[in-house]
């Protein structure tokens, strides 16, 4: 296949993006603009017209995503292909959405029916502990639970979970650990009482240290403060693929829910992962979650490249960050509840495509994922929305509004949409050196002073955003949502043609971290490494500066 930088559109999209009007003009030229460039699908509606784009500049990136093979690789995904290639693994997070009486062959077995299972022992685990049959050691019913994981296996369920807080059950709350910071752990373990506390455990691998550890000081909290050996499976609960090693760390049989190699753990929170989320929302809000995900795998996989959500965006964004420079990516939330979100697309989308080489072992000879970065709209006009405006970097932006509040207050709704479709607006149209002298008009001001302030006030515009709407936030508008980027995701590395589904980086980190705390436990001076790590080591043993 020929490389992406060497297909025609890819000369050609350099040469139009440089001749391209700025997006006022597109504007003025076309008062269509908006019906031409905006599509509906699975209770989401993305408005993409303020991008810097023509009718060409589309047809050439739909060209783009013909000749890379785009429809053929996301068939290949859903069909259980093995596109991970250095793992050697499908990649089936679809099939966790998928309907009973589909078939999906993983080896040649139908991982169906074990998705379903599972699915039914959630949900009779998730009844026993919302009814109160479920009891802890003293008798009473559970009312807290402590997640316990990291990355994968704790900023889905807890960034869902926050999102849904309307749909919670009055009766539970739960609790997210993650650092292996004593401190996390501890602040925790401050709110709650061991005889009415769960802990979830989740670690796809069950071999994560951050989890391990605050597992095993969860344990010896909930020994020390009142329940015994005897208690435990009443209290401590698992989600893994590894359990068999759950099973030797302790773990009780039928507390143990499964998953498998075949879901990454960035994409894992419709598994059993999502435990925690299905406790707190029940499991039929829970199932909404994976319908709406699964509405735009429908999506994903039958709507033509041109009207195909995922893959517009995927385009726009590789568009910017490779014919424009683009170095990161800004996603507004203009809800309270999706706060969380933009920390959960920057792991979704760079751990995925934070990559630079090619699936055969080439470097790439262009740019891939971007910073993923953003968060929650109206806070963020009043700071760092300013570089966004007159910076000289050029970010597009993702903002999302639904139409409709959980809270519905006064003004307060109206306003926050306001400033939302507000700020696209000034992104786009910017403001020109003479309507900002024409602001100034009237005060009292010289023409030198007034000519200087107006050259300070001048925002060039074009600047690109999508705006995401729906009606109102519910599991199946979020469950679409997330889907929706994760597809996004899948659209850029399948062009880039790298592999968005392994973590190289990430594994090193793990393994250094594990030799520098030997170093850190030694008795011996640390010498063997570079000058600097020698010498953080030595101090940290010293404990002190
Ligand atoms: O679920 P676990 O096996 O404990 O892994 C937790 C996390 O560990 C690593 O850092 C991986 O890069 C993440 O993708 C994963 O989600």
């Amino acid at each position: 296949m020929t490389k992406l930088t060497q297909q025609a559109a890819w000369a050609q999209l350099e040469a139009q993006t440089k001749q391209l009007p700025h997006m006022r003009a597109l504007f003025n030229a076309d008062p269509k603009r908006f019906d031409k460039m905006a599509l509906s699908a699975c209770g989401l509606l993305l408005d993409y017209s303020k991008n810097r784009a023509d009718e060409q500049t589309l047809n050439l990136l739909f060209d783009l995503a013909k000749t890379a093979g785009l429809s053929e690789k996301i068939r290949a995904m859903f069909n259980g292909e093995i596109i991970n290639n250095t793992e050697k693994r499908a990649v089936l997070h679809t099939a966790l959405r998928a309907n009973a009486d589909e078939v999906i062959l993983v080896d040649g077995v139908n991982i169906v029916p074990e998705v379903k299972q599972t699915q039914a022992k959630m949900a009779k685990f998730v009844q026993a502990v919302t009814s109160g049959k479920w009891k802890g050691y003293t008798g009473k019913a559970i009312t807290d639970i402590v997640s316990i994981g990291i990355g994968g296996s704790f900023l889905g369920p807890k960034i869902v979970t926050q999102a849904l807080r309307p749909y919670w059950n009055p009766a539970l709350k739960c609790h997210f650990v993650a650092n292996v910071d004593a401190t996390s752990l501890c602040e925790k373990l401050r709110l709650v009482d061991p005889e009415t506390t769960l802990f979830v455990m989740s670690s796809k691998s069950f071999g994560t240290q951050e989890t391990l550890t605050n597992t095993l000081s969860a344990k010896a909290w909930f020994l020390e403060n009142g329940g015994a050996q005897a208690d435990i499976a009443k209290h401590f609960v698992a989600v893994t693929s590894n359990v068999a090693k759950a099973t030797e760390f302790g773990m009780d049989a039928d507390n143990i829910f499964p998953m498998w190699d075949w879901v990454g753990g960035r994409y894992s929170l419709w598994s059993a992962i999502g435990l925690p989320i299905a406790l707190l929302i029940g499991m039929d809000n829970f199932n909404e979650l994976l319908a709406g995900a699964k509405a735009m795998d429908k999506h994903f996989v039958e709507a033509p490249l041109e009207s195909n959500m995922p893959v517009i965006m995927g385009l726009f964004s590789l568009l910017y960050g490779n014919f424009y420079q683009a170095q990161s990516h800004v996603v507004l939330t203009y809800d309270h509840y999706l706060r969380g979100l933009p920390a959960y697309f920057q792991q979704l989308d760079m751990e995925s495509n934070g990559k630079s080489v090619t699936l055969n072992g080439d470097k790439v000879d262009h740019s891939t994922g971007p910073v993923i970065w953003g968060g929650e709209g109206t806070n963020g006009q009043h700071a760092y929305h300013q570089l966004l405006h007159q910076g000289t970097a050029l970010i597009p932006a993702d903002f999302i509004l639904p139409l409709q509040s959980h809270n519905p207050l006064g003004e307060h709704h109206v306003q926050l949409a306001s400033n939302c479709i507000g700020q696209t607006q000034a992104l786009m149209q910017g403001r020109t050196f003479d309507e900002a002298l024409a602001e100034l008009e009237g005060s009292s001001l010289s023409q030198d002073e007034k000519a200087l302030i107006a050259k300070h006030k001048v925002m060039e515009g074009n600047k690109p955003s999508n705006t995401l709407l729906m009606n109102k936030l519910t599991p199946e508008t979020l469950g679409a949502l997330i889907a929706l980027y994760e597809h996004r995701t899948f659209v850029q590395g399948a062009l880039w043609d790298i592999n968005s589904f392994d973590q190289w980086g990430v594994e090193l980190g793990k393994t250094l971290g594990n030799d520098v705390l030997a170093r850190l436990q030694s008795q011996q001076e640390a010498t063997a490494l570079d000058a600097s790590s020698n010498a953080l080591i030595n101090l940290y043993r010293r404990s002190t500066i």
